[in-house]
């Protein structure tokens, strides 16, 4: 069976062939760090965590690169504004990022390069660009010239004739408006690096041909990202790199957004949900099922009826694996998934068809179980196991921690107990105050306190969570973790 892949430069799902039999490498558009992520954000990192996996379980030794972009027009203006440093802006986002794809169970990547450590690739790969008169330098920017690579716009399938840029504040002296900055022009007081055409820092295409370059070599499998960024970004990534002399890229695949009533998820539009407070308001092996099961090229429409379809659904899996295991004792993964399910993943990564298998294979199971047939109920537990592994979901592997229930669900449990008996004490509370017996209602809130517990009354109703200082759930470990928080 051959893994395929669809292409958007073929506009085609195509076999998939290695450039080096048994390998494969991966590069991904990785964060700019302008800001901490919105969920939309962490969809294309989580998306090609379950490509890699897949590759993984093919028996592929996988390089996956996904870089930070950390400097860039928002970085500095934050910067000025807050009268901070940049690369303490970048940093700070670019640990919020890790934050959310760790909690979210993404594998780290093989190499995480930060723009900023490759000004000398940059360039080079300019020098070498203007020296074969691809690229001229003008008022301290470097642009790339358009017309002087044939095969521009290919990827998106543009016409050159058609193509309209509006330009870029600063970008002064191009020889054609549709040329690109690959470097840019420092302005007083801003951040900068030398180079041979003036101080300034790179612009966002060149940083990821370099890096492409030091980590992957002249050719490499796969480049992802955001369907966002076929234009101008992968374009123009590609016209630098291939003039420069590289292959680049021979498969392109890129997921789609999650929207929000319609609208893609943005922070400027304001209808965005930060990955933090998603992860103390779900389990994050929720939130990764949630965001990580419909196909890559399929838009997500945002809605919290939807996340608790995706928390139901998951439930019921889960809760198969723990009746099978408090029956039977531990049981481990099978070592191979079942072939409709690898079949569905080999097909341009069909997640939803290879979920549909774990969904029946968890009904056979628990069909198993009511005819008190241990054996299979087993198998189809392994089987199941097997197949969340791959998609990063079994909520046994110990790499979730207690977060995702993986002690047999320890913490959820604890957490849904501790949520119902703080409902019930607040409701005491509430009728305390409602018959106007203030203090029998505030000695319930002192309780409350010393118990570490912090309530506040929200327009929602009351809410708590745990006080500063105060200790997780025993036993959750480093990995995902979660708050305790909810509103009554
Ligand atoms: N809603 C989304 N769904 C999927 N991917 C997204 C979404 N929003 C952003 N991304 C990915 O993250 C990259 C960076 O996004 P961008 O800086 O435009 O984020 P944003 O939240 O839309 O920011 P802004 O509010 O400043 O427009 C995008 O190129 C895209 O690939
Ligand atoms: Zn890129």
């Amino acid at each position: 069976m051959t893994l395929r892949l669809y292409d958007t430069s073929a506009r085609q799902t195509r076999d998939f062939v290695p450039l080096e039999p048994g390998c494969v490498s991966i590069y991904l558009c990785g964060a700019t760090v302008q800001a901490a992520p919105h969920i939309g954000h962490i969809r294309s990192g989580l998306n090609f965590d379950i490509m890699r996996r897949w590759f993984a379980y093919r028996g592929f030794a996988v390089t996956f690169v996904r870089n930070v972009t950390d400097i860039d027009d928002k970085i500095i203006a934050k910067s000025a504004d807050q009268g901070r440093p940049w690369w303490a802006i970048g940093y700070e986002n670019e640990r919020a990022f890790n934050d959310a794809y760790d909690a979210l169970g993404c594998l780290p990547p093989t190499n995480e390069p930060r723009a900023t450590g490759h000004i000398p690739e940059m360039v080079e790969m300019m020098r070498t660009l203007i020296d074969r008169g691809h690229a001229y330098a003008a008022d301290g920017n470097v642009y790339f010239d358009v017309h002087s690579y044939d095969g521009y716009l290919a990827l998106s399938n543009q016409e050159l004739d058609n193509l309209r840029q509006p330009e870029g504040e600063g970008e002064t002296g191009k020889r054609d408006p549709r040329d690109f900055a690959m470097w840019k022009a420092a302005k007083p007081g801003e951040p900068s690096w030398a180079t041979p055409w003036g101080a300034g820092r790179p612009g966002w295409h060149l940083e990821c041909s370099a890096m492409a370059h030091k980590y992957l070599g002249s050719a490499f499998d796969i480049h992802a990202g955001g369907v966002d960024l076929v234009f101008p970004h992968h374009e123009n990534e590609i016209v630098q790199s291939r003039a420069y002399g590289d292959d680049f890229a021979a498969y392109w695949t890129h997921n789609a957004w999650v929207t929000m009533s319609g609208e893609k998820m943005s922070k400027s539009l304001g209808n965005s949900v930060l990955a933090s407070e998603m992860v103390k308001r779900w389990r994050p092996i929720v939130l990764r099922y949630y965001l990580g099961t419909p196909h890559y090229r399929s838009t997500i429409e945002y809605s919290e009826e939807s996340l608790r379809e995706a928390e139901t659904a998951f439930a019921r899996i889960e809760g198969f694996l723990h009746r099978v295991t408090e029956l039977t004792g531990d049981i481990e993964p099978a070592s191979e998934v079942p072939p409709a399910f690898a079949e569905a993943m080999d097909d341009d990564l069909g997640v939803p068809q290879a979920l549909a298998v774990v969904h029946n294979t968890v009904r056979q199971g628990n069909s198993a179980l009511t005819a008190d047939d241990k054996e299979s109920a087993a198998a189809r537990c392994a089987e199941t196991r097997a197949m969340l592994g791959v998609l990063g979901l079994d909520p046994m592997d110990p790499s979730w921690g207690a977060s995702a229930g993986g002690a047999h669900g320890a913490q959820a449990d604890l957490h849904g107990v501790v949520d119902s008996l703080v409902s019930l004490v607040l409701e005491q509370r509430q009728a305390a105050r409602q018959r106007k017996d203030y203090a029998a209602a505030d000695a319930i809130r002192d309780q409350l306190q010393r118990s570490g517990l912090v309530i506040e009354d929200t327009p929602a109703g009351p809410r708590w969570e745990l006080a500063p200082g105060q200790a997780r759930v025993p036993g959750s470990g480093p990995g995902p973790s979660r708050d305790f928080r909810n509103t009554h």
